[in-house]
């Protein structure tokens, strides 16, 4: 992304009469990864006018600004977010709990600034850009089919890690918030496997970023079809739990579904055979990961031997002569990310990885059991969410999904305990801090599974 500001006519020179309003708006934004460190700043990455500010209707301001906060390295870039942000003279009563506050000065002062997604017209006209690729300033758009017109917007009110538009239940825009340099691979995995035949994920349709195509391009957004009458894997799994009903068949499907989708990206996209110090490096990340999240949960600590040994059991592992094959995975799956079709199908979404991790980080290649254990964590997650608590529900479904996942890929990932009960409890780590930051009431799930993983590494 340019580090120079850059514009289609917007004027550069409105940041600072914005910043009181970011100052407070942004770090209250569920999206918002920075929560729990002070803003100190903002810079602008760039600013483009989707629709020029007059004084007759609404304009759309589109924004990457870098926000500082301590506690990052020197060498750390900060944090660069998207803003879509709706510019008007005063704000109609449909649109108040959009607002973002009035501007105090500057070349927009007295206006009212507001979440931009949420007003239909400019949803709309953001959809319009998408239907007519080609480079607006500084922002590309593209799209591989020809989008119908007039399609009516509604934001989707689904607590998440972006914002996401679904228009004429048609299709779903998925605005990324955090915005980091390189292709996304919400993006480039759906094309990847759309290319492979696979139609398992929805395949993207349109979708726009920063700069010409250059490889350090950032993605900024992703029109795919939205899978109407689908029901997510979380509600099911809660709905099966809250009546008493079995999820086997559903998991074991699940389990199917996922290793048709390594398997395509196995055979579409680079693998590679991970030797000793590939193996070492990842232990280590693991350990690194459990450090860092027990310094800012110290409730961790306790459990932080036990977690340790299990990552450890994996370095052990490499004196035997077997190489694991890492790939392209999905890198967050849990039952959430999963559609039930009305078909009774199962279809795969966000392929963004952890949000809280590094681009480069995401996309490297990696064990596909990494895939399996988040999933596995969701089943435990689902179990512990509802009460009373059912564990034995949980070990079905855990058993079943595995078994389909074997069916479908002739890999049983129970075939590799030390690796799998490793990327779970990694995958617990990584919970325990994401609940931390964002949902302190969950903190109880994910450390129950750190007692059971702590406790199960120091059983012979
Ligand atoms: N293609 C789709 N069809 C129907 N619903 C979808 C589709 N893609 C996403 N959704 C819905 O949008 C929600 C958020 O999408 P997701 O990609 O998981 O965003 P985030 O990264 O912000 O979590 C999902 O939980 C799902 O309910
Ligand atoms: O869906 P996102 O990409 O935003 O993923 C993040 O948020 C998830 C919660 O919404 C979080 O998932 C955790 O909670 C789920 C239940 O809400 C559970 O099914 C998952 O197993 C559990 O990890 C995910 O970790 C986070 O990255």
């Amino acid at each position: 992304m340019s580090e120079t500001a850059s514009t289609a006519r917007a004027p550069v020179a409105l940041l600072p009469s914005l910043v009181p309003l970011l100052h407070d708006w942004l770090p209250r934004q569920r999206w918002f990864a920075g929560k729990g460190r002070p803003v100190t700043g903002f810079t602008l990455a760039s600013v483009t006018e989707l629709l020029p500010l007059d004084t007759t209707g609404p304009g759309l301001l589109h924004l990457l600004v870098r926000v500082q906060q301590p506690g990052l390295g020197t060498a750390a870039q900060p944090d660069c977010y998207q803003l879509l942000l709706g510019v008007r003279t005063s704000l109609p009563p449909q649109l108040a709990p959009a607002l973002i506050g009035r501007v105090p000065d500057g070349p927009l002062a007295g206006r009212t600034i507001y979440e931009g997604l949420r007003d239909p017209r400019l949803a709309a006209l953001l959809l319009e850009r998408l239907r007519t690729p080609g480079p607006m300033g500084p922002l590309r758009f593209s799209r591989t089919v020809v989008i119908p017109e007039g399609l009516t917007p509604r934001v989707l009110d689904a607590e998440q890690s972006n914002s996401s538009l679904v228009y004429g239940d048609a299709y779903i825009l998925k605005v990324f918030r955090r915005v980091y340099p390189g292709a996304n691979p919400d993006l480039e995995l759906p094309l990847a496997l759309a290319r492979a035949g696979c139609t398992r994920v929805p395949a993207p349709v349109a979708w726009y970023e920063t700069g010409n195509g250059r490889p350090e391009a950032s993605t900024l957004g992703v029109l795919q079809p939205f899978l109407r009458g689908s029901q997510d894997g979380w509600q099911l799994a809660l709905d099966s739990l809250a009546a008493g009903r079995d999820f086997t068949t559903e998991a074991r499907a699940l389990g199917r579904a996922t290793a048709e989708v390594h398997t395509a990206l196995a055979d579409t996209l680079p693998t590679v055979a991970l030797g000793r110090p590939q193996t070492e490096n990842l232990v280590h990340g693991m350990s690194r990961r459990l450090d860092a999240a027990a310094q800012a949960v110290p409730a961790l600590m306790p459990y932080a031997p036990g977690l340790r040994a299990a990552f450890e059991a994996v370095a052990g592992l490499r004196s035997d002569s077997r190489l694991w094959r890492a790939q392209r995975v999905h890198g967050d799956l849990h039952l959430g990310q999963t559609l039930r079709t009305q078909d009774g199908d199962w279809s795969v979404i966000d392929f963004e990885g952890e949000p809280a991790k590094p681009l480069a980080e995401r996309r490297r290649p990696q064990p596909p059991v990494r895939d399996v254990a988040g999933m596995l964590r969701s089943f435990d997650y689902a179990a512990r969410s509802h009460h009373p608590w059912n564990p034995d529900w949980a070990e079905r479904c855990r058993d079943a999904y595995c078994t389909g996942y074997a069916e479908a890929s002739g890999t049983d990932p129970r075939d590799e305990p030390a690796l799998l009960r490793a990327y779970e409890t990694d995958k617990a780590v990584y919970e325990v801090l994401y609940e931390a930051r964002h949902r302190p009431d969950w903190l109880p799930v994910p450390m129950a599974a750190i007692r059971r993983l702590a406790a199960q590494t120091t059983t012979p």
